[in-house]
Parts: structure tokens; C-alpha cells; sequence
């Protein structure tokens, strides 16, 4: 049974600024046009192009994705795992909901569209506050006060994320502090990590933890950014949604992916974990040192490894989507997804990890899981 409708709005780890990570979620079975955020990377240009573009258009086994290696379109089934169910677009759900919300949704022009879907995004998750996971979410929040939109917008995150949020970007130097407009359409709110909380508008529990993610240029500080946990507490299936992360670093005391994976196999029973997604910014030929905080094939396999054993089911993985984001997109010949990926299954196979099922985020597209 699906549970959970992943629409990718931007899964590009950087240097290229255009869609960079955001995510929204949606249950799928919904009658209300909500949604949340997970990073706030890409936002209304985004919708705008996949309300654009249609639902059917360009649909199936021919579909081509933006490339720009050996070619600039390849075939969407390089990228994917044959038994991921995915489309192109927003999910006919969603789209059918807005129509049902109000009639003038069908006939309003790309724009007002836009508009719509954006104001149904009421929660950011953050994960941590680069750049390429903000600035989507930064640029369009004036949107929120234009006089047609009725909906308040709550941006959440642990303090790592919160604090500087407000310190750094919300500040009236950075970006007008939208958080102290009379109306206060915009909130920041702290969360605490490991501690379960309710979402405000599905029946999910949200669960953030702090992991490691590499170390300030110039400071040598650790710096962080964080992994959530979706419930939804009717079914128990559960998905993982992943910011930045590295290994846990060895000079430093706390484990903390260590912690997260002995929570994950304590508290989701295999068959409820419906899928994760997790970045895998850089391909196997990276030196350690230019992984900057990031994980290539061989850490997140690593990392799948240890998971496995937790669980130690005959099975191992088996079942599992992991939807890998956050590519860097480097100068070479092909495309890193596709280098990355083949370099993920060849380990995963090696380590006998089971039957995982790993594609690669692909933009404009919603998954089901
Ligand atoms: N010391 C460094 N030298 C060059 N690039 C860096 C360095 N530290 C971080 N970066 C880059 O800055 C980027 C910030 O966003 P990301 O964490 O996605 O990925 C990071 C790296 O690509």
C-alpha cells in the first residue's frame, strides 16, 4: 500500500544553483491540498514547471531526463530502479484535490496555480542551513504575504538549523525578518532532537537527529545538519528523509549515525521502512579529503551495512528503496548519477545487502512509497 507521495523538487547537491534539495511530502490518500517541506532548496519555479508541463506529457518508458554529460537527455530508466513507482510531475492526487478545493483552480492561469500549491505548503523541515537547502524557500517568502494567501508557514529544525535561520538569514540584512511581520505568517520553530512531535497537519510523527556534516573552513567547528524520521501512525510505515551528512568522525565523541541506526532497527520493523533518501554527493574516486562532509558509494554503503546487521534479517535490505540525492554535478564525462549509482549496486551486491531497490532523485518527478 502507498503511504507516502515524495514530489522531488530539486535533488542537486551543487556547484549548478538551479534546483537544489527540496522535497514536499504529502499521505496518499488526502483530501485537503496540504503539504510539508523537507530543505527549501527549490520552491515556486519549480512547481511552476511541472504544473506547466502537465502530467502525461513526455510519460513513461520514453522519457528522457536532463543530463548534460554524454548526452544532454538520457532515458529515465538509467536512473531508477524498474520497481520504483514513480511519475512525472505532481501527483494526480494532489491535482485533484486543488480541483476539488476550488473550481477556479482548473481554469486559473500557471501562476495562480503556482500559488496555490505553494500556499499549501504549510511546514519546512530543514535539515541545516546551506545555501542550496534554503535559498528556494528565502526567495519565495514574501509570497506568503501576498494578499490571496491565506496560510501561515512554520519553518522548523533543530537549534543548529533555527538559530542561524534567524541570526544569519532572517536578520533585515540578509533578508527582510519576515518572522516579525505583524501578521506573523512566517514562524521558526526549534526542535529537539530524538524527541517524537506530532505534525500539525498529517496523522505523522516527525523525528529529527542531528548528524555530523563535515567541519568550518576557517573554525574547524563541527558543523551539523540532520536526519528525519516520518511516521505515519496509522499504518507504522515510515520514511527517512536525509540532509548533508559524513561518516561520524572518529576525533569526534558522539556517534551519531551509529545512534541513528540502532534507533531506526529498534523502533521501524523492516517491513515499515518504506524508503530513504539520503545523499550520496560524490562518486567513489573522491579523495576523503574533497569529500567536505559528504558521503560517496563506499560511506553509504557502509552505512546500509551497518543497518543490515542491526536488522540481521535472512533478507538482508531486501525491498528497501533508497533514493540517493544531492549529486554533485562535477566536470567528467558521465553523468555522476550514473557513475555514482553503478557504484552503489555493484557494493550493495558485494555486501550482500539483499535485494535494494537504489534510483537516483530525479527533479519534477513524485515518487510512491
Ligand atoms: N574547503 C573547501 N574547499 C572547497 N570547497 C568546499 C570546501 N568546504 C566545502 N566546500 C564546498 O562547499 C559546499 C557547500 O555545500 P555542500 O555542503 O553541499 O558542499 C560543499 C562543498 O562542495
Amino acid at each position: 500500500m502507498v503511504v507516502f507521495e515524495i514530489t522531488i523538487l530539486g535533488a542537486n547537491g551543487g556547484p549548478t544553483e538551479y534546483g537544489t534539495q527540496c522535497f514536499i511530502l504529502k499521505p496518499a490518500r488526502t483530501e485537503d491540498p496540504e503539504l510539508i517541506a523537507v530543505d527549501g532548496g527549490a520552491g515556486m519555479y519549480q512547481l511552476r514547471e511541472m504544473l506547466v508541463q502537465g502530467r502525461n506529457e513526455n510519460e513513461g518508458d520514453d522519457e528522457l531526463v536532463p543530463s548534460f554529460y554524454e548526452h544532454d537527455r538520457e532515458p529515465i530508466e538509467f536512473f531508477i530502479d524498474s520497481k520504483l513507482n514513480i511519475q512525472k510531475g505532481l501527483s494526480k492526487s494532489l491535482l485533484q484535490s486543488l480541483k476539488r478545493q476550488g473550481e477556479h483552480f482548473e481554469s486559473a492561469n500557471t501562476m495562480k496555480k503556482t500559488y496555490e500549491v505553494f500556499q499549501g505548503i504549510t511546514d519546512y523541515y530543514i535539515t541545516h542551513p546551506h545555501l542550496d537547502h534554503i535559498s528556494g524557500l528565502v526567495v519565495n517568502s514574501p509570497s506568503i504575504y501576498e494578499q490571496e494567501n491565506s496560510k501561515k508557514k512554520t519553518i522548523w529544525g533543530l537549534p543548529h538549523t533555527i538559530d542561524v535561520l534567524q541570526k544569519h538569514v532572517f536578520n533585515d540584512l540578509i533578508w527582510p525578518d519576515l518572522t516579525a511581520e505583524r501578521s506573523r505568517k512566517l514562524k521558526l520553530k526549534c526542535l529537539n532532537p530524538k524527541e517524537v512531535q506530532k505534525c500539525t497537519i498529517f496523522p505523522w510523527d516527525v523525528i529529527p537527529f542531528k548528524v555530523h556534516h563535515g567541519i568550518g573552513v576557517k573554525t574547524g567547528a563541527p558543523v551539523y545538519s540532520t536526519f528525519y524520521i516520518f511516521r505515519d501512525r496509522k499504518s507504522k510505515d515510515c520514511i527517512i528523509v536525509c540532509g548533508d551528512v559524513e561518516q561520524d568522525r572518529r576525533e569526534s565523541e558522539e556517534s551519531l549515525l551509529e545512534e541513528f541506526w540502532s534507533y531506526v532497527a529498534k523502533n521501524i520493523p523492516l517491513v515499515h521502512l518504506k524508503g530513504i533518501l539520503v545523499e550520496c554527493s560524490c562518486p567513489l574516486s573522491s579523495k576523503p579529503e574533497q569529500l567536505y562532509g559528504h558521503l560517496s558509494p563506499i560511506y553509504l554503503i557502509n552505512e546500509l551495512s551497518n543497518l543490515n546487521t542491526l536488522y540481521n534479517s535472512s533478507k538482508g535490505l531486501s525491498g528497501l528503496n533508497v533514493i540517493v540525492t544531492h549529486v554533485k554535478s562535477t566536470p567528467a564525462k558521465r553523468d555522476p548519477r550514473l557513475t555514482i549509482l553503478e557504484e552503489l549496486r555493484f557494493l550493495a551486491e558485494e555486501r550482500n545487502l539483499g535485494d535494494l531497490r537504489i534510483s537516483i532523485a530525479l527533479e519534477g518527478h513524485t515518487l510512491f512509497l
